[in-house]
């Protein structure tokens, strides 16, 4: 290689990411660091190295391969073995305590009987996409794509297999950039959907949402077994709608019960993260778009425990 060719290929573009050179009969090959970058970001990091190769003198082609296009990103299902327990509030409030604690979160909304983190996250604007993916639209800190934001308001989806598993595949392979932590809400129950749900989007572990009483448990004890079936390792059992405490008079009482999933998780063998109170707070933040704004510690301190599970 003569030294004029060696100095072309020395004056490339984004000299802090490129981690080697290369010329060899004509045939150019560039290494670079894309850590961090988005998906457009890297096409151009790519494009601008290519250029500038095919610019030097004595190259007839030119090869750019990135590094770490993947980052490091953990996925979280967040699961139920019933509806109505308060799994999508708990995610948003779980994911917006994440956010404050410094990391780097994005939401899946892949609830298809009722697609909700747009109206918990106070954020209805539809994503946009660049170069085939969806790019997520921010609430509170927080980045995240619903199914619903795929649908007109007010259509019901109730999607089935392959169109949910379709539709879910663009919501994970969207442009989540440098997203650290990424909590997926499942749909309620632990049917096929649910399967393939979790076998698509691979989670590193997985969070159970229950309410205290007998028969919520039952259908925990259920999508625990799903994720043992699919060996998707169980994070914790949260249990929500526990105490609740009269706003007027003070006085505690338990509707559903307390302690069930506290018991279920220790005798299941799986850790448990923490417990929310019924509260009447807790629904007025959810309705009004507003995550966090009741019971910060609560969550603060769930979203801690989950930081350390995942780290194990
Ligand atoms: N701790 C709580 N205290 C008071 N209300 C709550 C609490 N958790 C959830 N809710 C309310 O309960 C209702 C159901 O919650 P949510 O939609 O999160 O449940 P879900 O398990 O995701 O249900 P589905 O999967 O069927 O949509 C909502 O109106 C929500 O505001």
């Amino acid at each position: 290689m003569s030294r004029e060719m060696a100095d072309a290929l020395d004056n490339l573009p984004h000299e802090d990411r490129v981690r080697s050179r290369k010329l060899s009969g004509g045939v150019a090959t560039i290494i670079a660091d894309a850590t961090g970058l988005s998906e457009a970001e890297r096409k151009a990091l790519e494009d601008e190295l290519r250029s500038a190769a095919m610019n030097a003198p004595g190259v007839s082609e030119a090869r750019v391969a990135l590094t770490a296009t993947q980052t490091a990103r953990t996925l979280i299902a967040i699961g139920s073995g019933k509806g109505g327990v308060g799994k999508s509030t708990v995610t948003a409030n779980l994911a917006v305590a994440l956010a404050r604690a410094g990391k780097k979160v994005g939401v899946i909304d892949a609830d298809v009987y009722g697609p909700s983190q747009p109206t918990l996250l106070g954020n209805h604007s539809k994503p946009e996409g660049r170069d085939d993916k969806l790019l997520p639209v921010e609430a509170h800190g927080v980045r995240f794509l619903s199914l619903g934001q795929l649908v007109s308001p007010g259509h019901a989806l109730a999607w089935r297999g392959p169109m949910a598993t379709g539709a879910l595949a663009n919501l994970i392979d969207a442009d989540w950039g440098d997203t650290e932590v990424l909590l997926v809400d499942l749909p309620p129950g632990t049917g096929d959907v649910q399967l393939s749900l979790i076998q698509r989007s691979r989670p590193a572990g997985a969070v159970i949402v229950s309410t205290p009483q007998d028969l919520s448990l039952i259908d925990a004890r259920r999508a625990v077994d799903l994720f043992n079936k699919t060996s998707v390792p169980i994070l914790g059992v949260i249990e929500n709608m526990a105490t609740y405490v009269c706003p007027h008079c003070g006085q505690a009482s338990h509707p559903f019960g307390t302690g069930g999933a506290e018991d279920a998780a220790a005798e299941m063998g799986v850790p448990f993260l923490g417990r929310l109170p019924l509260s009447l707070a807790i629904r007025e933040a959810s309705d009004a778009g507003q995550p966090l704004a009741a019971e910060e510690e609560i969550f603060a301190a769930i979203a801690a425990k989950l930081l350390a599970a995942v780290a194990h």
